[in-house]
């Protein structure tokens, strides 16, 4: 048996290709113009398998296994592995399907192969590059896929993330792409000393010619739409908190499915306090998650909660000290991206699955009952009193 039986097929197409490379130096006995040529192909076409970006499948790999093997071994002479040996009886399988063909005509076969495979890729990077790339062009947040994590970074850090009207559209917008992309798992996280302060207040003072139940009745389906969109959202989604969050980037976090905060975060939703009521879903989430009691300080009464409580709550998963919270949080997360992302997929729409028509229901509930408290008095002189500088949280 050669190097390459020690791996396991289920690895990513990286591993893969070591283990091609780990195979002894292929010496080819060729002579001749034309068999030269295709010995430089051949190894044109190793270099090339390095820059497949997509996993091309377990068929294709056993595929690509067994020509290198004809073509730099001959024939499968080993012995068949036994019934319980899944892996290697694939791989030896493979290789001896392809009976007696000669080695030429197996390395041609490999090249053309690759070939395929690696032009089938070519549209996918040219759209990545092109200048209209969504990505690049969001004002509020930087969108970035990296080691199999999109990452949306709440980018307004001069206003503490808070969410203008642009931002709530950027962010359904970076939700819809993650949701389809390449990527295992998707996370938000925020840019500065906080993570987010919630609502952008100033969302509330432009009122158009229409007036202010225009703006009511506009805000409410903006909210209802960017809710729905983490609701919906396929795949997991991770909160990294890198410091305070404040109303609906503390009520919405009952959506993601993990959520890790430093030691620094504290989790506030002043509604009362703002004349408004909650959303997010949180009017179900949190008291499902810590109890009605404990949901009703922080919902009705504005209890402030330190990253150690909210843990303690059910609201945050774990919590890291300060100074090495990054580094920690992204050494899971890239551990975590590389599970099978089918399966991450799946999971979680079983997970939450069964709760999706409830939080789409109590979704509508909040953003009506919203519509009513942004026109009233109690919401108007609270944001009044906020940018006559008059009251912070
Ligand atoms: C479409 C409608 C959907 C509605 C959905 C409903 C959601 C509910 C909520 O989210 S309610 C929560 C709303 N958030 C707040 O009430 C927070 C208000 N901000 C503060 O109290 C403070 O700014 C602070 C405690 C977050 C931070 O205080 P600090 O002293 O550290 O910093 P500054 O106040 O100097 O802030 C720096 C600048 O950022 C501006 N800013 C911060 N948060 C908001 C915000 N939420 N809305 C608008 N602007 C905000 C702040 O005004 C400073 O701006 P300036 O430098 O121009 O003065």
């Amino acid at each position: 048996r050669g190097p390459g039986f020690k791996i396991k097929m289920s690895r990513d197409i990286i591993s893969f290709y070591r283990l091609i490379q780990s195979f002894p130096a292929v010496k080819l006995h060729l002579t001749g113009a034309v068999m030269r040529a295709t010995e430089v192909e051949f190894d044109k076409a190793k270099e090339h398998l390095k820059t497949l970006k997509n996993d091309p499948g377990n068929d294709t790999k056993l595929r690509i296994y067994a020509l290198f093997k004809q073509a730099t071994q001959g024939s499968c002479s080993s012995p068949k592995p036994g019934m319980l040996d899944f892996v290697n009886k694939a791989k030896w399988e493979a290789w001896n399907s392809l009976g007696n063909i000669s080695k030429e005509d197996a390395r041609q076969k490999y090249v053309d192969l690759v070939g395929t495979l690696i032009s089938s890729e070519a549209p996918i990077q040219k759209e990545a590059t092109t200048a209209g790339d969504p990505k690049s062009s969001y004002q509020t947040l930087q969108v970035t896929t990296e080691n199999n994590i999109t990452t949306i970074l709440l980018n307004r850090p001069e206003k503490k993330n808070a969410i203008s009207r642009k931002m709530y559209e950027e962010i359904m917008q970076a939700l819809e792409q993650a949701g389809k992309d390449d990527s295992v798992l998707t996370v938000m996280t925020g840019s500065g000393d906080y993570y987010c302060s919630g609502n952008d207040l100033s969302n509330f003072t432009q009122v158009g010619a229409e007036g202010v139940e225009k703006l009511a009745r506009d805000s409410g389906e903006l909210l209802t739409r960017y809710v729905s969109h983490f609701i919906d959202f396929p795949k997991p989604l991770i909160a990294v908190v890198n410091g305070p969050a404040v109303g609906i980037a503390v009520t919405g976090l009952g959506l993601f499915d993990v959520v890790y905060a430093t030691d620094r975060a504290t989790f506030h939703a002043p509604f009362s306090q703002l004349g408004q009521s909650p959303e997010g879903c949180s009017s179900y989430t949190f008291p499902k998650m810590m109890g009605t009691a404990k949901a009703n300080e922080i919902l009705l009464f504005n209890k402030k909660l330190t990253a150690a409580q909210a843990c303690d709550l059910g609201l945050v998963t774990e919590v890291f000290p300060d100074n090495t919270f990054q580094q920690e949080v992204w050494k899971k997360l890239r551990a975590y991206a590389k599970l099978p992302k089918d399966s991450l997929r799946y999971s979680k729409q079983l997970i939450r699955g069964m709760e999706k028509e409830k939080l789409h229901a109590v979704n509508a509930q909040e953003c009506v009952r919203l519509q009513e408290r942004w026109l009233s008095e109690e919401c108007m002189n609270a944001i009044m009193s906020f940018f006559q500088n008059k009251s912070k949280l």
